[in-house]
């Protein structure tokens, strides 16, 4: 099996009971959407310390506790690099989210997502995350709007 190019993200969603707290992506991938804060790992670090430091240089937030809650392959047609994005969360947390030159941070309800101001795939895994559900899911991009194919499951293991 000939082995893929993988690309290691992160993503971090930081929770209070009924919000959560998204960010609007003001350059680079992703821009124009609301997305968590997140981004590469760097090759000294590990996911969740690169987690960590993506919330810090994206929003100024300090988590203390990231709960890994999601794994996520994207694959774009007719590019050989795979995107693995480790999703993360956290209920406790130190510092208010403040504005960057990557993102603008704001809270919404958990039932009020801006979802058609987001990634097309958001609306199929966020439930999940939203009921505490550990989550694998792949998805299969035609441009940036576009699935050509998706699965989702619930995953048990750490
Ligand atoms: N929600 C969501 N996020 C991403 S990229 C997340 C990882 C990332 C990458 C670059 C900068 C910051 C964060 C997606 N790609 C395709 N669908 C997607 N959905």
């Amino acid at each position: 099996m000939s082995e893929r190019l993988r690309k290691i993200l992160t993503l971090v969603f930081v929770r209070e009971p009924g919000k959560i707290l998204l960010g609007l992506k003001k350059r680079g991938f992703g821009c124009g959407l609301w997305n968590g804060f997140g981004g590469k790992v760097e090759k000294n670090e590990t996911i969740l310390q690169g987690a960590k430091r993506e919330l810090v240089e994206e929003c100024g937030i300090q988590a203390d506790v990231l709960e890994r809650i999601g794994l996520i392959n994207f694959e774009f047609e007719n590019d050989p690099v795979i995107l693995e994005v480790h999703v993360f969360q956290t209920f406790h947390y130190i510092g208010d989210p403040v504005e960057t030159e990557e993102m603008k941070p704001e809270w919404y309800k958990d039932g009020e997502i801006p979802f058609n101001q987001m990634w097309p795939d958001d609306k199929y895994w966020f439930p999940y995350m939203l009921q505490k559900r550990k989550f694998e899911a792949y998805f299969l991009f035609k441009g940036m709007d576009t699935i050509l194919d998706y699965w989702i499951k619930e995953s048990l293991n750490d």
